[in-house]
């Protein structure tokens, strides 16, 4: 059985991001018009951050890789793209599973040419597709049925994505939103948690914690 996650080719490259997201924290942001990040637009952040990777951790990785493997999605979708860190991981397990596309969308022009490469010398690429610009645009057209969703772009915009793709959701589709404990995550996780909204929620203790919530479909009160 393949586990491409672990091939030399793909740990190469992931090893080689994981290494220069190392130096995020020490990454001056480039120009924001305004002067503040809290009000720049989604564009301007992402044009200003465009240097910094904002990877999740390579145990969430491993975690997309096992879920993307058991729930064999025929389409992926993720909000979010950076560097490709994240879409590496999705990526190998739908090569690993035979069938499947991942959708990836970014609003950063650098990142997006960076992620192609990147996942270009993984030998990957063949199975993703990126969607340049606004998720809130660029996600409306993607087909359905959606087996699993990776939100990681800006937290106050899960929501809104979410909402966007939910008709398209398979039923038993995985929604994961990472960096859950960010006080910008409040309303998304209100709105999964809550049965009424027909979703099985739990919170998993990876790095910065993500959330795993299943589409049920049965919009309920009953707990
Ligand atoms: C936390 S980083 C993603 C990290 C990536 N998932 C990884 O693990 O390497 C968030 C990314 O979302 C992008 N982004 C934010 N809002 C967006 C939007 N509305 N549409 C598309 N991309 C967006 C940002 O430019 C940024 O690169």
């Amino acid at each position: 059985m393949p586990n491409t996650l672990r091939s030399s080719l793909v740990c190469t490259v992931l090893d080689r991001l994981f290494a220069a997201a190392d130096h995020d924290d020490d990454t001056p942001h480039g120009p924001i018009p305004g002067g503040s990040l809290a009000t720049a637009t989604a564009q301007e952040r992402a044009d200003a951050l465009a240097a910094h990777y904002l990877p999740i951790s390579a145990r969430g990785g491993d975690l997309l890789y096992a879920l993307v493997r058991a729930g064999r999605p025929s389409t992926v979708v993720e909000f979010g793209t950076s560097y490709g860190i994240s879409t590496l991981y999705l990526a190998a397990a739908v090569a690993d599973n035979g069938a499947g596309q991942v959708f990836s969308t970014e609003m950063s022009a650098t990142k997006i040419t960076a992620a192609r490469a990147n996942l270009d010398e993984a030998g990957l690429g063949g199975l993703v597709t990126i969607l340049a610009g606004d998720a809130l645009d660029t996600l409306a057209d993607v087909p359905g049925p959606i087996g699993l969703v990776l939100l990681d772009g800006w937290k106050e915009l899960c929501l809104p994505v979410l909402r966007l793709l939910e008709p398209r959701l398979s039923p038993g589709a995985l929604v994961v939103a990472d960096d859950i404990t960010m006080p910008s995550m409040a309303d998304y996780l209100d709105y999964v948690r809550d049965p009424a909204n027909g979703y099985v929620s739990v919170a998993f203790p990876v790095e910065d914690g993500m959330e795993i919530s299943c589409h049920t479909g049965a919009r309920t009160t009953e707990s």
